[in-house]
């Protein structure tokens, strides 16, 4: 089914007055090599600014000091430190791997000690250079064979090295029988993504666009995602995937009216006042 604006109406809930951080849960995200710290950064960024409870950044030393400055609220550990990590990992209510994490053996290695750790039951969004890695490691692909809560959001080029579907050969058909193969959700990012739910369901957003066609924006929605999993728990899982994805798109296309491209950085600022006019329309 297409997903409609009041997703957001259904899934965004006032915050109670005697809750705390706690209440709106733990996130913890992997990823972000030298080269490509921005890309955990501002992944981290998003989940904070869309209300993540607690955020804690696993990523590689160097990227301490522009974490730090971009976004305070949020938690470090060395990702090479196989003790912090798995510590970490170990209380997290929902883990996000891959953005920025590179395909080189020292990223293969910290996704290993990842999904070796992460519990049958421990929601997980893997994106970007992890799904990069788990095509080309099928050692990688057994240690999440019995987890049921995984989340892949590749773009189609990633869904081409997972799946071995060409891009001109990916339509629903074809992907859901892939995607039910993997006992996983999918999030297929496109003009115009699918999401092809573990539950069966297959929804699809009629918003974004090309103005959206910029590095970090996929980035950016693992933390919007990781956010809403953690926080609106009335709702179904898969009315809070929805609804994260609306978000994500939602405020690229209002930001589209003014701007020629639409930045994951400028998004991330729209997070917090577009969250709050949904509630503030509610009855
Ligand atoms: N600032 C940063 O640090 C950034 C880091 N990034 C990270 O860089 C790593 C590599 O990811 P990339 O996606 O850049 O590289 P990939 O090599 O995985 O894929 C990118 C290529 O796929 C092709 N493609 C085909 N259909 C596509 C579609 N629908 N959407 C996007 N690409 C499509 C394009 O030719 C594109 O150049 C990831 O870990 C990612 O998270 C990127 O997100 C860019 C920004
Ligand atoms: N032409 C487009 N129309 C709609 N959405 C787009 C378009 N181009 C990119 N996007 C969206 O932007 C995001 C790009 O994700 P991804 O390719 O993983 O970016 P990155 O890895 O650089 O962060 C996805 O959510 C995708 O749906
Ligand atoms: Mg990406």
């Amino acid at each position: 089914m297409e997903i409609t604006l009041d997703i957001l109406q259904k899934v965004i809930k006032k915050r109670e007055p005697n809750s705390h951080k706690g209440n709106f849960g733990r996130v913890l995200l992997i990823g972000g090599n030298i080269n490509y710290g921005g890309a955990i950064i501002m992944a981290a960024s998003a989940a904070v600014h869309t209300g993540a409870g607690l955020v804690t950044v696993a990523t590689n030393k160097e990227n301490l000091s522009s974490l730090h400055s971009v976004v305070p609220e949020a938690m470090f550990i060395n990702f090479f430190d196989k003790v912090s990590l798995t510590t970490a990992i170990s209380t997290a209510d929902v883990v996000v791997v891959g953005p920025g994490l590179g395909a080189d053996n020292r990223a293969k290695e910290v996704l290993e000690v990842t999904l070796s750790n992460i519990s049958d039951n421990q929601l997980c969004i893997i994106d970007g250079s992890a799904i990069t890695l788990i095509s080309e490691n099928d050692s990688l692909k057994e240690l999440i064979a019995n987890n049921k809560k995984i989340i892949f959001t590749p773009h189609q080029m990633e869904w081409q090295r997972l799946s071995g579907i060409p891009i001109d050969k990916q339509i629903d058909d074809i992907n859901l029988q892939k995607q039910t193969s993997l006992n996983a959700t999918v999030i297929l990012k496109k003009h115009h993504t699918t999401i092809y739910h573990q539950s069966g369901t297959i929804d699809n957003l009629a918003i974004g666009g090309p103005f959206m066609a910029t590095g970090g924006m996929g980035d950016i929605l693992t933390g919007v995602l990781a956010a809403f999993i953690t926080q609106f728990k009335e709702s179904s899982l898969d009315e809070r995937i929805n609804a994260a994805v609306y978000l994500h798109s939602y405020i690229a296309e209002n930001l589209s009216h003014k701007y020629y491209v639409t930045l994951p950085t400028d998004i991330i600022k729209k997070i917090q006042k577009t969250m709050l006019k949904v509630i503030s329309e509610q009855k």
